[in-house]
């Protein structure tokens, strides 16, 4: 896993490091760090121009000391002061290796640079950037120069990945002692560019982590052993489909299918259960009518999806009652979420269950479930997806730039798959069939919902091509890929 802490905890580790280590080490570490990453960007360093954009903060102490550093291997450095005062150490040490301070004004500089080094603001920046930081850090984002951020880019918030305004976009960004949630969840991924983590040593002094990323080896779906038999594979009902949309049904049980399900019961109307018939003969489907006894009807299974392309209506809002009042998981999705949005009732029932349910919801979809605002969602997906997980009782998987999973006090996991191509009509039908045949297969809520995410995402790049070179592509592609995902896993 990789694993992101937020900044309270970053501070209090580096707080319980510095007390056992002599002054200014850590800074030492962290601007040792930074310097050679720089130096590996650069096709040389004598002779480069470098400009440093600095702070009033530690941020601008560790870039002044990198710069320092790179002027002593022969960069020509300049740094840009955009606090009314620097870090003194800092500012001596570059001095002393021949670089220069300049007042902010001077951003001919940054034009001809080679490489900026943005030193604004990290881990204590907050709210929107202030002049002349806002100014500096556009000028830099539009140069030609490698733009490198200390830590964090600047207006990004390094806890949540929230950005109010401007902020640095930076072709690298060298963080410290641990990943920040910001640098991997979307608006601030987006301004990061690749990550590197630089070891200050802060390991054994860091708590547990708030958000973590899986790396392939942490994704590990159920496997079929010599005893398994299709119920013992897990068995997974969709209802899903309406005469309006009947592909989302066609979509989701294909992907329960491909998913791993030892079977798939289909329910719904007798348009869309003709179709899931026609396209997955290995389904067993029936056609059902809401009602008291519809899921003894459908029969028996390990966990239930519910709501692609279940239209409004009651019809919608009966059956997805009829699931949440089962005593297996359940994933609710779709128009299942927006019945969920509109009815006390189904609210109530979701607040009572005892086995888990899983929610995965778009922004939109989100914005009706919790009454907010869509943008509010988008410019903070962290905070809302734990909201979600908290008032809705549920493990939430929040669609969208970043998937975000999250449950209940434990760290939220963001998803590091996936590709632009996905936002596009069905992908969700696909991700709901394939996390239901995950739950199924006995994997934990949590469990389920990530590995889903991860696989969905995998298969969607696998479909799209290779990078930079890849094509548009439809749920049905993300669907025939989700075999080739499973694949790449260990
Ligand atoms: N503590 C350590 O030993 C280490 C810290 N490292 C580096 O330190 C920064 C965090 O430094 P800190 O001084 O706490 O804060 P910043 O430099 O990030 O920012 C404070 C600075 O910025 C101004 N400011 C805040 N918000 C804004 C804004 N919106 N617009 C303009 N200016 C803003 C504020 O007034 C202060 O002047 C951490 O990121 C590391 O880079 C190293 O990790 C080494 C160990
Ligand atoms: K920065």
């Amino acid at each position: 896993m990789r694993y992101a802490h937020e900044v309270d905890k970053v501070r209090a580790a580096e707080q319980a490091l510095m007390a056992r280590l002599p002054d200014g080490t850590l800074m030492a570490r962290a601007a040792a760090g930074l310097a050679a990453v720089c130096a590996r960007l650069l096709p040389r360093v004598y002779g480069a121009r470098v400009v440093l954009l600095v702070g009033g903060g530690a941020n601008g102490g560790d870039t002044l000391y990198a710069g320092a550093l790179l002027a002593r291997r022969g960069a020509r450095v300049v740094a840009l002061r955009a606090g009314t005062s620097v870090h003194e150490g800092g500012a001596a040490a570059l001095r002393a290796a021949g670089g220069r301070l300049l007042p902010p004004d001077a951003t001919g500089e940054i034009d001809t640079a080679d490489l900026v080094i943005d030193g604004l603001t990290g881990i204590g920046g907050s709210g929107g950037l202030r002049e002349p930081h806002a100014t500096l850090a556009r000028r830099a984002s539009a140069a030609p120069a490698t733009l490198v951020a200390c830590d964090v880019p600047s207006g990004v918030d390094a806890s949540t990945g929230a950005v109010a305004g401007t902020a640095v976009h930076a072709d690298v960004t060298v963080t410290f002692g641990t990943h920040k949630p910001g640098l991997i969840i979307d608006p601030g991924a987006a301004h990061c560019g690749v990550v590197e983590l630089v070891d200050i040593g802060l390991g054994a002094d860091l708590p547990d982590p708030d958000v973590v990323a899986a790396r392939p080896d942490d994704v590990r779906p159920p496997e079929p052993g010599p005893e398994s038999d299709k119920y013992r594979r897990g068995v997974v009902g969709v209802i899903a489909g309406s005469g309006t949309f009947p592909g989302a049904a066609v979509l989701a049980a294909g992907a329960a299918v491909r998913g791993g399900a030892g079977m798939v019961r289909f329910a719904s109307d007798a348009h869309a259960v003709e179709l899931v018939r026609q396209r997955w003969p290995e389904t067993v489907t029936r056609v059902v009518e809401p009602g008291p006894d519809v899921l003894a009807e459908i029969g028996r299974v390990q966990a239930w999806v519910v709501g692609p392309g279940l239209g409004g209506g009651e019809r919608a809002e009966a059956l997805v009652g009829a699931v949440l009042a089962s005593d297996v998981p359940v994933l609710v999705d779709a128009d299942g979420l927006n019945a969920v949005s509109r009815s006390d009732a189904l609210r109530r029932a979701l607040l009572c269950r005892d086995v888990p349910t899983v929610l995965t919801p778009h922004a939109g979809e989100l914005a009706r479930l919790l009454r907010v605002d869509r943008d509010a969602i988008e410019a903070r997906r962290l905070e809302h997806a734990r909201r979600a997980a908290v008032e809705l009782g549920a493990t939430v998987l929040l669609k969208g730039s970043t998937t975000l999973v999250a449950e209940l006090d434990r760290p939220v996991r963001v998803n590091p798959t996936g590709t632009a191509w996905l936002a596009t009509a069905g992908t969700g039908d696909v991700l709901s069939g394939l996390v239901g045949a995950l739950l199924a297969g006995g994997m934990a809520a949590l469990e389920a919902a990530a590995a889903g995410a991860y696989l969905h995402g995998l298969a969607a790049r696998l479909a799209s091509g290779r990078e930079g070179r890849e094509a548009p592509i439809s749920a049905e592609d993300v669907l025939r890929a989700i075999p080739d995902a499973f694949r790449t896993l260990d």
